[in-house]
């Protein structure tokens, strides 16, 4: 069976001014598609450009150059206040740090929704509080948490919070731009797991950004991997894992702990040093197995799939 995209990255950049005549390149000419009801990870250390890449499509920040397609539909296109609207509500964002992306002096009802109001999807009083409730009890809250504020609450139920302010419009594509690094890895798992629940309730999509592969190879069906501006791999969760083609991903892959004691003495932490990539012309992003994509010379193409061969 065909595969729906909901969301087509093409050729996306994103420069900022740095100073005099600087620019710095956050997004370089970055192409991928998202399958409806997938999660796609976004990984790669602070800087790659994980976040400019999630507030590009959700057009926090204009393109400087690609297109984005949801839908079908060209998102930095020019726009009616009404098309905007309508895009809005279909896709969301849910930030890392719920305190500052959460008003202080909002209470939760009025924060959950700031979206029902905006595009008015209840008719009175009663209507708004109830739905609110009903949030707050998908998300693992209670309904008493209504009338309270966000410094009352704790890192992980703030999330909550987040997540359900999302929720809210009932949109099919959120974006989570790392909804569980500032939390403690006790309460990681917890809001992973709702995103999860979530997702198979409400058929959702979710681009998830993280810095390391560890939860995500738990909660993504794909994984692209960014290191400065690019996107440097990208192939199946489990093929990313098992075989992991530029010398990047293998770097952040040998980052990753695990429970396990005799691993653990027998880790090696592989350091990236990018300057043992060939040179001689400018890497391409590569199909080296079906889906399985890496950014590479010609000549590093053939030596990554004798490498690969010889694994088998
Ligand atoms: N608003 C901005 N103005 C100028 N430069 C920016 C802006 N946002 C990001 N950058 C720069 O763009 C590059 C990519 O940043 P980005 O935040 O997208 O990376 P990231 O991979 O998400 O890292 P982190 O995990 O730290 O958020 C960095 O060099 C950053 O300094």
């Amino acid at each position: 069976m065909e595969r729906e995209k909901i969301l087509e990255v093409k050729n996306l950049k994103k420069y900022f001014p740095a100073g005099r005549k600087k620019i710095i390149k956050a997004v370089d000419d970055v192409s991928f598609d998202i399958y409806r009801g997938e999660t796609f990870g976004l990984v790669g250390e602070s800087g790659s450009g994980k976040s400019t890449t999630g507030r590009t499509i959700i057009r926090l920040y204009e393109a400087t150059g690609g297109q984005v397609l949801f839908n079908n539909e060209d998102v930095h296109g020019k726009k009616s206040k009404e098309e905007l609207l309508k895009f809005n509500r279909k896709m969301q964002m849910i930030f890392q740090d719920p305190s500052s992306s959460l008003n202080p002096r909002m209470n939760v009802m009025d924060i959950i929704a700031e979206g029902l109001d905006v595009h008015g999807l209840v008719k009175n009083e009663q209507e708004r509080r109830e739905r609110v409730e009903e949030l707050l009890e998908v998300v693992g809250l209670n309904r008493e948490h209504a009338t309270r504020f966000p410094h009352e609450f704790s890192g992980g139920q703030r999330q909550r919070i987040g997540i359900a302010r999302a929720l809210a419009v009932e949109p099919e594509f959120i974006i989570a731009d790392e909804p569980i690094s500032a939390l403690d890895v006790s309460i990681q798992a917890q809001v992973v797991n709702l995103l999860k629940k979530l997702q198979k309730e409400r058929g959702l999509t979710y681009l998830f950004i993280a810095h390391d592969l560890s939860m995500v190879k738990y909660i993504s069906d794909r994984i692209g991997v960014m290191y400065l501006g690019n996107l440097v791999e990208l192939a199946d969760s489990d093929e990313l894992y098992n075989n992991p083609v530029h010398p990047y991903t293998k770097s952040l892959l040998s980052a990753i702990p695990l429970p396990d004691p005799e691993y653990e003495r027998n880790r090696k932490r592989i350091v990236y040093d990018p300057s043992i990539h060939d040179m001689s012309e400018e890497p391409e992003f590569r199909e080296i197995r079906p889906n399985h994509w890496v950014r590479c010379t010609r000549k590093e193409f053939e030596q990554y799939k004798k490498e690969l061969e010889e694994r088998e």
